[in-house]
């Protein structure tokens, strides 16, 4: 079970100081999508020079123009990058086949998804890994990942990433479920203390192994 930090809406300041404070804790560092568009891809770079053997995911959260974006951001230096489940077959299989070219991967975002149809094309098309994703806005309407969520992916054979104001307190119990990573943002890069709260977080993973 890994644990992928997310670094959404802070500065580039901001987020240098997070992943100075964690890169020793966090397995996965997410450029997020807000960051990118502030700073582009330039960003992700500096990222990757930066730390040359931390996995980076690009939150490219793409919806179009499936392999411009894909080889931007593993030209970028990212090791995975984020495109919509509603997404056109075409911009989804192009992803794949972009990511299989240069043996890097391609996380399929579940964003207000809820058709078990989609979910057998994404199988279809060859989708290894999903994020069961609960964004922003439904958070600002009192909507977070719940272990409910993960119904939805049962028996289809993904890999499976969570997401969605998971913290230290909800942590245990979406650890109980034993995704293969486990996505957190604000909780730690919005913490007083981002190292301890990712330290405490990754010592609660570790019990499940
Ligand atoms: O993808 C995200 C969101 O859509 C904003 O771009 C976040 O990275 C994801 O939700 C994790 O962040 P938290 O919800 O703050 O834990």
């Amino acid at each position: 079970m890994k644990l992928q930090l997310a670094l959404d809406r802070l500065t580039k300041e901001a987020c240098l100081h997070v992943i100075s404070e964690t890169k020793e804790i966090v397995d996965i560092i997410e450029i997020g999508t807000g960051v990118i568009k502030e700073y582009g891809m330039a960003f992700v770079r500096e990222i990757r020079e930066k730390y040359p053997d931390k996995t980076i995911l690009a939150d490219m959260k793409t919806c179009d123009a499936g392999k411009h974006e894909a080889k931007q951001a593993f030209d970028a230096g990212a090791d995975l990058t984020t495109v919509m489940a509603f997404s056109s077959d075409a911009t989804i299989k192009d992803t794949l086949d972009v990511a299989k070219q240069v043996e890097k991967q391609i996380m399929i975002d579940l964003l207000e998804l809820s058709s078990h149809q989609r979910m057998e094309e994404l199988k279809r098309l060859g989708v290894e890994l999903v994020s069961l994703h609960v964004g922003k806005d439904q958070q600002t309407k009192g909507n977070h990942f719940n272990t409910e969520l993960f119904s939805f992916v049962n028996g289809y054979g993904f890999k499976v990433a969570v997401a969605g104001g998971i913290r230290e307190d909800t942590l245990p119990e979406v650890v109980e479920e034993n995704p293969d990573i486990i996505i957190v943002g604000s909780a730690i890069s919005k913490s007083p203390h981002p190292q301890q709260t990712a330290q405490h977080m990754k010592k609660i993973m570790q019990t499940r192994g």
